[in-house]
């Protein structure tokens, strides 16, 4: 569990690690468990109104990133501390789909412990937001991807945490909803100081958005620095991959996922005379 601390950071992550279980069944009904790090030794600090952008490609372990920071996930090893309330917008996360979007914001209001009167302000600034219309008395599952992330959204922002994680929330909403997102966050991190990530596969809207950059490539933290130069050399990255052959990049990926797996123990075996 992430402890929460008083000091000029938001975050620090010191050797953290998160490993996940893969089960694989053979054509023979059996089951074949591999652990594998989702992320490797990552250490790190985050400053309190740092407005840092995650980028890695696809399975890098930026999503596993974002889980832990929100408190969503746990890590397996290092320490975390984290000085804020955190909230994680991402595209499906905290909403239960049988009920309806104001039972979501009565819901997530009282697993925060929130009292009655705030909760009902919290709606109003959801209904103000989120622009669902009668939609919020239908539920979840009902909506569009489009429409959950809408929802998510405005909760999230309605909370008004000390710390954001944005994970990729804005890629599937309407031109005009993302606008709207992105000019509050601008705020968010101009006038009200708040520490965000944010992760996005849109270098532009990185370059743009965020100072600090951190890329994750293959469970591990390669490079955290300004985030021009961060982007600069992660496109060099892409580049690079995009060159390879089809046969290249395979065993490129496949090599790059061995180095991820933890070997399985020797088991002790009992040897009677
Ligand atoms: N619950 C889980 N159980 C097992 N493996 C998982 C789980 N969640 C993620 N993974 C694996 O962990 C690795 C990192 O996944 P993660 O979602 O963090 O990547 P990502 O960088 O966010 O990728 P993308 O850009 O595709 O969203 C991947 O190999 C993924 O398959």
């Amino acid at each position: 569990m992430a402890k929460k601390v008083d000091s000029e950071y938001a975050v620090i992550c010191d050797h953290i690690s998160k490993i996940y279980t893969l089960r694989n069944k053979d054509n023979q009904h059996r089951t074949d468990k591999k652990e594998f790090y989702a992320l490797k030794d990552v250490s790190f600090k985050t400053k309190k109104g740092e407005v840092v952008g995650i980028l890695g490609t696809n399975g890098s372990g930026k999503s596993t990133l974002s889980l832990l920071l929100s408190g969503i996930s746990e890590i397996n090893e290092g320490t975390m501390q984290i000085n804020g309330e955190q909230a994680l917008i991402a595209i499906q996360t905290g909403l239960q789909m049988q009920l309806t979007g104001l039972e979501n914001i009565d819901a997530k209001g009282a697993l925060m412990g929130l009292r009655k009167k705030r909760i009902e302000e919290i709606t109003n600034d959801v209904i103000d937001f989120a622009e669902l219309g009668d939609f919020l008395y239908q539920p979840v599952k009902k909506y569009s991807s489009g429409m959950k992330s809408r929802l998510g959204f405005s909760i999230s922002l309605a909370l008004n945490p000390d710390i954001f994680i944005v994970d990729e929330a804005l890629s599937v909403g309407d031109k005009g909803f993302a606008k709207k997102c992105m000019d509050r966050m601008m705020k968010l991190r101009d006038e009200e100081g708040k520490t965000i990530f944010f992760i996005s596969h849109s270098l532009p809207q990185v370059r743009e958005f965020c100072r600090t950059g951190m890329w994750i490539e293959g469970g591990r933290l390669i490079e955290i620095d300004d985030i021009d130069k961060v982007c600069d050399d992660y496109a060099e990255y892409v580049d690079f991959m995009n060159a390879m052959t089809k046969k290249q990049k395979k065993e490129f990926l496949e090599k790059k996922f061995e180095k991820r797996l933890i070997e399985p123990k020797p088991k002790h075996r009992l040897f009677h005379r």
